[in-house]
């Protein structure tokens, strides 16, 4: 299984709003431009049993709306779900939507700026959707077909799944040539393309704020799973990452490590704070 292989150690963990005003004193400014990168599952709501259950709490939902409203702060939701169900879920506007991991976008006037598969990929996600659903569609666990990637779920499976299964669910995604991931509780099925949350979250700089985006304005990005990692390679040494983690020791190339979902509000909040 593939996975994006973090560089270094996560050295300071944010926990409290005093964290946040220690370590990122000065970062923003009343007048600072910043594009802000977030994860959905994990990140903006906790994990949940099942996709269908997760939910952002009102405190979250609350102060990332005003964060949206705010006409210097570029706001990105980029998830490993179908576009339509982050849109479902976040529910918000003003935002640039992210599906797929990143090869769905919407920009937040409503225009597409998808990546545009080969036909020969996309007859192979059909086929191996077919393969991966009569095959392994086992008690508690189930394929989450996404139209561009999939996810196969074995959260409620534990007695069934072996190292046996996982190796050849593993296989079967890469047999129609597609990137197998390790996520939580699943196996991603991502296109055999240099794609992903960071390469799309490139584009959109590019797109939004033009080729010396670095100088331009600040990054923020926050995200909870290996996919994110694409994201936080971005902001090294350009701006601010934050790994959402319960292991302190985690790998990540994050700068900072929030332990829950919680402190990823308590990092909204201290945004909204520096442009009161
Ligand atoms: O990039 P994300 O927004 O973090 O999405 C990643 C995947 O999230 C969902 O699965 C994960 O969250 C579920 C709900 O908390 C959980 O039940 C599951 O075990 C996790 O793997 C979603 O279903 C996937 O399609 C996303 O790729």
């Amino acid at each position: 299984i593939s996975t994006t292989m973090p560089q270094q150690i996560v050295r300071t963990t944010l926990a409290n709003a005093e964290d946040f005003r220690s370590n990122l004193n000065g970062y923003l400014t009343p007048n600072s431009k910043l594009a802000l990168f977030l994860d959905y599952d994990g990140t903006l709501a906790a994990i949940a049993d099942h996709p269908d259950f997760t939910k952002m709490s009102e405190e979250t939902e609350s102060t990332l709306r005003r964060l949206t409203k705010n006409p210097n702060i570029f706001v990105a939701v980029i998830s490993g779900r179908g576009l339509g169900d982050i849109k479902s879920k976040v529910r918000l506007e003003n935002i640039t939507y992210g599906g797929n991991h990143g090869y769905e976008i919407q920009n937040a006037d409503g225009s597409r700026s998808d990546f545009q598969l080969p036909q020969e990929v996309k007859d192979n996600y059909s086929k191996m959707v077919a393969e991966m659903t009569k095959r392994f569609s086992i008690e508690g666990a189930w394929v989450e077909d996404k139209k561009v990637s999939l996810t196969f779920h074995y959260r409620d499976a534990a007695a069934n799944i072996t190292p046996e299964l996982l190796r050849n669910v593993t296989k079967t995604i890469e047999s129609y040539g597609f990137r197998a991931n390790q996520a939580i509780s699943a196996i991603e099925a991502k296109p055999p393309i240099n794609w992903n949350k960071g390469e799309a979250a490139l584009l959109l700089l590019r797109k939004n704020f033009g080729e010396d985006w670095k100088h331009a304005i600040k990054t923020i990005a926050v995200g909870d799973d290996t996919t994110d990692e694409d994201l936080m390679k971005i902001c090294k040494g350009v701006g601010k990452s934050f790994r959402v983690s319960t292991d302190g020791e985690i790998q990540t190339n994050a700068e900072f490590r929030l332990p829950s979902t919680k402190e990823v509000t308590l990092l909204l909040k201290w945004i909204e704070e520096q442009y009161n």
